[in-house]
């Protein structure tokens, strides 16, 4: 919590507002008591209708400064509250962004989702009450008694009785509170998760007819979030009622002590009515605190994970002396490198060694989950390696700035991610200089082009979010167009051909040829059609380097590649030379 009441300090000026017109509005509510007791005293007692008149005109505009000034807070508070949800929502973004694949599997995407909106706006709503209601009601509780007392001493000690009555209480809902607030946050999470998945997998849920399925996985999650919220609301209905009861009883023993005293003569009847009052005003601080107290929990649950996220630290940092970018143009070296996943039994990657080089296409091939995206992913640093060290331009990739590095890669993910905007944006992501002629030739050289040109408003055609109104190949034609403006130095292909006819796959082959002449091509691939003509192939199997070689060589030497090829072409085709 306290990093967020850090939040506060940009605010420091609005804060001074609020204390002053919380000073104001208390000190005139804190009045109201007093003179309706002269009111009876003086005025109906006496039957002085003109003091009647004066001291209600006095009241009026007691309550009507009272009603301005809370206005005034109220504004000011919300303004404050507002900014403080805004300037934690850009930092969690800006944190979020700066996070290696590494973080975003450590928290799961549904919870940093959850914690950017969700828990951000619990602590903003917890701003508002707190600026409300901290000042006030403890001021309100402080002022009501010292003015109870002036009026009554005796009548206070039932103030204090009722007061001990209705802490306990308070305390005794907030240690309950606190720990349902907290899982509260986690099973919303767990909501979202689902909800995220439904909607990300909607093709698969309706083609295979799993809709009851998912339905009873979300009523789960969301029985069990209702489950608990429930509870907590059972919690908090009794605040109130136990509020009221204990108001209600202090009135009456106030007031059956009160005419006592006022038939003795030792108290007058208005004194009676201010002191009422002011347990009034007094109960109703403490419930306003109380109602902080309640809030308080989850929205400290909630900022804890925020600060989860603000402090995490982050497993790939930049260098303190970043190395500056040499005269070499691409050349991708991995020393000995071996990686694993956090929790992971066994490694990914192990003992890896070969080298790229710029004007050479390597290939890399290997069955299902053999670690090609993983090799990859260590070269623009969305991990880095356990052991080993991976090189580009003959230096370690942990040495330069990641903005540096990443400059020179084009980088192709396996599945083809597009923006929501037009083709044209989703293009230019790769060089946001470039114009619509080299927009054009990218989309042409990664075979983009022929689809374009038959849309109405070819590159400035509508992408929806997550590129469904465009089919799956044409989405990984778009990517590579993105990466190719991009004219990069290292060319990264994560099986990115894969959703590519073979005779698109074979035009874009040789389209790519003259572009990545100079620079360093890597394509992971499943097809040993797509690679076969690689300067160099390296075979992965369960992590490690099963050959390395060209075609030919490997299809002489490596047990793994002939076995990769005999399942892919015939026996005839093999003759052949493996053309497919
Ligand atoms: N985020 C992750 N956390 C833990 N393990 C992972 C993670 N991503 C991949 N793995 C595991 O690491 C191994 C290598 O995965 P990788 O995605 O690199 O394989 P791949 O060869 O690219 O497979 P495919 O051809 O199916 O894309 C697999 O055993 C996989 O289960």
């Amino acid at each position: 919590m306290r990093t967020i009441l850090k939040e506060m300090k940009p605010f420091g000026w609005t804060v001074l507002g609020i204390v002053i017109f919380t000073f104001c509005s208390v000190l005139a509510d804190l009045q109201l008591p007093n003179l309706l007791s002269n009111i009876i005293n003086k005025g109906i007692v006496e039957e002085n209708t003109a003091y009647i008149v004066e001291i209600g005109l006095l009241m009026i505009a007691f309550a009507l400064f009272s009603a301005i000034c809370n206005m005034f807070n109220g504004f000011l508070s919300s303004r404050m509250s507002t900014g403080i949800g805004r300037n934690l929502r850009r930092k969690v973004f800006i944190k979020v962004e700066s996070f290696s694949l590494h973080e975003f599997d450590q928290f799961g995407t549904a919870s940093l989702i959850t914690r950017t909106t969700n828990d951000i706006n619990q602590v903003q709503q917890f701003m508002m009450m707190f600026m409300r209601v901290v000042l006030q009601a403890p001021i309100m509780a402080v002022g009501g008694i010292i003015m109870a007392v002036s009026k009554n001493a005796g009548l206070s000690a039932i103030i204090f009785a009722s007061m001990a009555v209705l802490i306990t209480v308070v305390f005794l809902i907030a240690r309950k509170a606190m720990p349902l607030s907290q899982t509260m946050q986690k099973k919303l999470d767990n909501v979202n998760r689902v909800m995220r998945e439904k909607l990300t997998g909607i093709r698969v849920i309706r083609a295979f007819n799993t809709d009851e399925h998912e339905k009873k996985r979300f009523d789960a999650a969301n029985i069990d979030l209702t489950k608990t919220t429930l509870k907590m609301q059972r919690m908090m209905t009794l605040l109130m009622p136990t509020v009221m009861l204990v108001m209600n009883a202090t009135t009456i023993a106030i007031v059956a002590v009160g005419s006592r005293w006022v038939a003795a003569g030792s108290l007058l009847d208005g004194d009676v009515v201010a002191v009422i009052q002011y347990v009034m005003q007094i109960m109703m601080s403490l419930t306003m605190l109380s109602m902080i107290f309640v809030m308080m929990p989850r929205a400290t649950a909630s900022a804890e994970r925020i600060n989860e996220v603000l402090s995490t630290e982050l497993s790939i940092t930049e260098p303190e002396t970043p190395v500056e970018i040499g005269q070499s143009r691409g050349y991708v070296e991995f020393r000995d490198v071996s990686f694993s996943f956090d929790n992971a039994e066994e490694a990914a990657l192990s003992h890896i060694s070969f080298s790229a080089k710029p004007g050479e296409t390597t290939a890399i091939i290997g069955s299902t989950g053999s670690g090609k995206t993983t090799l990859v992913n260590l070269i623009p640093r969305l991990y880095d390696a356990t052991e080993g060290q991976v090189l580009v331009d003959r230096v370690d990739v942990r040495e330069y700035d990641t903005k540096t590095l990443r400059d020179k890669i084009g980088y192709v993910p396996q599945k083809a991610v597009l923006f929501s905007g037009t083709i044209a944006d989703n293009i230019r992501y790769g060089d946001e200089t470039a114009g619509d002629e080299d927009l054009k030739r990218a989309a042409q050289l990664a075979q983009a082009w022929d689809f374009i040109e038959e849309k109405p408003k070819q590159l400035g055609e509508h992408i929806a979010q997550g590129g469904t109104n465009v089919s799956g190949g044409q989405k990984q034609r778009l990517s590579i167009a993105r990466a190719l403006a991009k004219r990069p130095e290292i060319y990264i292909f994560d099986d990115s051909f894969s959703a590519l006819d073979f005779k698109t796959d074979a035009q874009l082959r040789k389209a790519l040829k003259p572009v990545t002449k100079d620079a360093t091509v890597i394509i992971v691939a499943q097809r040993v059609s797509t690679i076969m003509d690689s300067d160099r192939i390296l075979v992965l199997d369960e992590g490690r380097v099963a050959g390395e070689g060209t075609h030919q060589q490997l299809l002489e030497n490596c047990e793994v590649y002939q076995e990769i090829v005999s399942s892919q072409f015939s026996e005839e085709e093999l003759t052949k030379g493996g053309k497919a």
